[in-house]
């Protein structure tokens, strides 16, 4: 049923309480919530304690991903108000990028699709520098343009897509997790919710 090629996957992270509790309650609750308005969890990975980016920036986070089964016709965009409807059952208010957070659900990956479509940009010399990308506040990027120099999303993701291959780059994700930097993943241990 799941095609890897086509895989819908999301991260999923916390470091705060929520009004599930600690942040691994939080990644579980979240992954439940999922499953609703015909979307369902096809693969779960574990849920790891990873340290916060950046370091000193915060608590440890939980950290997870999930593959989706998405109702037929769906677009990435309603994938997207999906994650914030539950961003928002957790209790998260938006408002500071890259600070300490109750939950936050990213989309990762829509198939093969990359969004923005730069088809419209006639030479590359004319794309918009990355920054600029980011500033139209309901810019959809697909693949998350940072999940690449991500331990804390690559290490969950290779639980359950290790051969979703990036349609950019054309590395798959176990290429990209063997990229990283051992001290990296040194620093990331699963968790089963009981410590
Ligand atoms: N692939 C994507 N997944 C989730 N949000 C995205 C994505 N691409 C663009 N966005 C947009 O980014 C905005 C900021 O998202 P968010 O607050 O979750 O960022 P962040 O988690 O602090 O940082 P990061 O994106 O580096 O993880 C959102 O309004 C969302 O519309
Ligand atoms: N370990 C870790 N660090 C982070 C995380 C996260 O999910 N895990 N999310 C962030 C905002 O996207 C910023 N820093």
């Amino acid at each position: 049923m799941c095609d890897i090629y086509k895989s819908v996957n999301v991260a999923l992270g916390a470091n705060l309480e929520s009004v599930f509790g600690v942040p691994f309650d939080t990644v579980s609750a979240a992954m439940r919530l999922l499953e609703a308005d015909g979307f369902s969890v096809a693969a779960r990975s574990r849920i790891f304690r990873t340290p916060c980016f950046p370091a000193g920036a915060g608590p440890d986070y939980a950290n997870a991903c999930v593959m989706l089964n998405v109702p037929d016709g769906a677009t990435p965009h309603d994938v997207l108000d999906h994650l914030h409807k539950i961003e928002a059952a957790c209790g998260r208010q938006r408002k500071d990028r890259w600070g300490a957070r109750t939950a936050d659900l990213d989309l990762l990956t829509f198939g093969q699709t990359v969004l923005p479509d730069l088809g419209r940009f006639a030479q590359w010399r004319d794309l918009p520098a990355p920054e600029q990308l980011r500033q139209t506040p309901d810019q959809l990027i697909v693949p998350h343009p940072r999940l690449q120099d991500r331990a804390f999303v690559l290490v969950p993701l290779n639980d359950i897509a290790p051969d979703w291959q990036h349609p950019v780059s054309g590395k798959t994700v176990a290429q990209m997790y063997a990229d990283l930097p051992q001290e990296l993943l040194e620093e990331i241990t699963p968790i089963d919710g009981s410590d």
